[in-house]
């Protein structure tokens, strides 16, 4: 187990986004998501509702105005015919004050009228409110010339001779009139005369916007008179933009004004009622009543904006509500995250919070605590266990060092002597011969072998037994060892012959001076039993032309023989051809 804690701030949890941000933004974004699509539709059945009702009322109002219209005319209509035959007309004279007093109260009932007059059967006006155009001709004036032979309703015109006679309208638009006229006949049906009433325009457009404001008290809709072809009569802007050329109207594929209808450039619901009339003098005018969309549907827009702005506010509320819950989730999670990594860098149980405050924080804080103990133990008991195993390791490693000595002395050494054995030597002495080689003429240190071979060997084991024999080999080995140097490596060559390997000498001499101290060293000692022992040695040094180390183990081995050949207790060299 690693003994640095866990490097949390490289852990990659660091890099995702916090539980409390994900759940508020989630929450937040879902109620503004459903807020907007309540919106959406609630406007989408508003713009419906609203679209109905308001072209509803557009209906109404034109509907309205064109029945109130006709019903006025009609009456005025009546009530110039009720007057045509009146008995103080019919019954004459005409330019009887009593004329004139019955046209005066007239006018005075009805202020609509701009002039009320009676005109002979040639034209020339007899009475008239206010004496206006009395004594001049009407002859030629529609009106006149159609009433003669029947009641007559006249569309708007304005005023002619009475135009300098009347105040002018505080709007300063011309003076427009409609005319009402009946002829006045005796009871055998001659005509005596014309009673006539020129109605002010503005009272019939006063009618309109009446019926337009009663209907829609919050503004928006307003009313077109449009005569029989489809001229604007009403209102003044539009008559005199239409009279400039203008293209004032759209053009219903249906030929009639209902739905959306585009009026410059602008988008209206529309409607349109033909003013019915019950007398023969039709006057086939149209009422077009019209609201900019915009405006009908701006209440469902207010209510758009009033939702989205709802759905912003709820959103904030529950982005907040959010916030707090995922706090109130988060900071326990974060706290037992906290006491994990405690646990990773202290290795200890630390104490966890007595309430979590959820029923799954505290499952997940008792389940914490219990890995956390049993996580504590068992790496205790893996510490414990690894001590173990440590101490058991650095036995058995000792163990086998030591056996592994044992096994590289065996390996290497004599059993008898303990010097180093025939395979230990050849070891040794290829490693002299490759360092010599590796250096080559230049290398002025150079290795010599020392051949030893007890004299006489056989005599001593045949008078005082193998054993002795023995003892004599392990005492000569001791004193082999003793008169040579650290570095030099004495071996049993075999049976009683003895090896030296002497390294890094400067010449034979040197060889041979070590091969006569071993020689003298054994002829001074007295062995046991056995008393004096002399031994032959046979020197060699190394030569660079040696291929291996068998032509320096021939050398030594025939100096050898010439020492015993030579008497024996005797040290002989013998170099390689090339040094000798
Ligand atoms: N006790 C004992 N004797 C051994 C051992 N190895 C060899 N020998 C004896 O050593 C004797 C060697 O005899 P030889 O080779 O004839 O030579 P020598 O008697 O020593 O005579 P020279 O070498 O000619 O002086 C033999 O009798 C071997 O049996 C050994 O490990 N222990």
């Amino acid at each position: 187990m690693p003994d640095t804690p866990h490097d949390v701030t490289a852990s990659p949890a660091r890099h995702l986004p916090s539980l409390r941000g994900q759940l508020s933004l989630v929450l937040g974004g879902l109620a503004l998501a459903i807020l907007t699509l309540v919106g959406v539709y609630l406007g989408r059945v508003a713009t419906q509702e609203l679209y109905t009702a308001q072209q509803a009322v557009v209906r109404t109002t034109a509907q309205f105005a064109a029945d109130l219209l006709a019903t006025e005319l009609r009456d005025r209509e009546r009530e110039i015919e009720l007057l045509s035959v009146a008995p103080h007309l019919v019954d004459g004279p005409l330019d009887a004050p009593r004329v004139r007093d019955a046209l005066e109260r007239r006018a005075a009932l009805h202020d609509e009228f701009g002039w009320l007059g009676v005109a002979a059967p040639d034209g020339t006006v007899l009475q008239a409110t206010g004496g206006l155009l009395a004594g001049r001709s009407v002859a030629q004036r529609e009106w006149f010339i159609a009433a003669r032979e029947r009641v007559y309703v006249g569309d708007v015109h304005e005023a002619k001779l009475l135009a300098s006679m009347l105040p002018v309208a505080p709007n300063g638009e011309p003076t427009r009139f409609i005319d009402f006229a009946a002829p006045i006949r005796a009871a055998d049906g001659k005509l005596l005369g014309v009673v006539g009433a020129h109605a002010h325009w503005r009272w019939v457009t006063g009618l309109v916007e009446g019926v337009t404001r009663r209907q829609n008290p919050g503004g928006g809709i307003d009313a077109l008179i449009l005569d029989r072809d489809g001229r604007v009569l009403y209102p003044e802007a539009l008559k005199a933009a239409q009279a400039d050329g203008a293209n004032v109207l759209p053009r219903p594929a249906s030929g009639r004004f209902d739905g959306e209808l585009d009026f410059g450039g602008q988008t209206y619901l529309t409607s349109e009622a033909q003013l019915q009339s019950s007398t023969d003098a039709a006057l086939g005018w149209r009422i077009v009543t019209r609201q900019p969309l915009e405006q009908a549907l701006r209440p469902v827009r207010d209510l758009q904006r009033e939702l989205v702005l709802l759905g912003i506010m709820a959103a904030a509320v529950l982005t907040l509500a959010a916030l707090l819950l995922a706090r109130r989730i988060s900071r326990p999670v974060e706290e037992l995250a906290q006491i994990a990594e405690r646990v990773e860098a202290e290795r200890r149980m630390p104490d966890f919070p007595p309430d979590p405050g959820a029923m799954e924080l505290a499952r997940l804080s008792d389940a914490m605590r219990a890995m956390a103990g049993s996580l504590l133990a068992t790496e205790q008991e893996l510490q414990q266990a690894n001590a173990t195993l440590e101490a058991q390791v650095q036995q058995r490693t000792a163990e086998l060092q030591a056996a592994n000595a044992a096994l590289e002395h065996l390996a290497t050494r004599d059993p008898l002597t303990g010097l180093h054995n025939r395979r230990s030597l050849d070891a040794r002495l290829a490693e002299a011969q490759a360092l010599d080689r590796r250096y080559g003429r230049q290398r002025a240190r150079v290795h010599a072998l020392l051949l030893l071979d007890v004299d006489h060997f056989k005599r001593i084991n045949d008078q005082f037994g193998h054993p002795t024999g023995d003892a004599v080999l392990r005492q000569l080995a001791h004193l082999l060892q003793a008169s040579i140097r650290a570095t030099d490596v004495a071996a049993r060559f075999g049976g009683e012959e003895f090896a030296v390997l002497l390294p890094e000498l400067a010449g034979p001499q040197e060889a041979v001076i070590a091969a006569e101290k071993i020689r003298a060293a054994v002829e001074t000692v007295s062995f046991a039993q056995v008393g004096r022992v002399t031994v032959s040695v046979g020197v060699s040094l190394a030569s660079v032309d040696d291929l291996d180390a068998r032509p320096l183990i021939d050398r030594a081995d025939g100096a050898l023989y010439e020492a015993k050949r030579g008497g024996r207790n005797a040290v002989v060299l013998k170099l390689a051809p090339t040094l000798g």
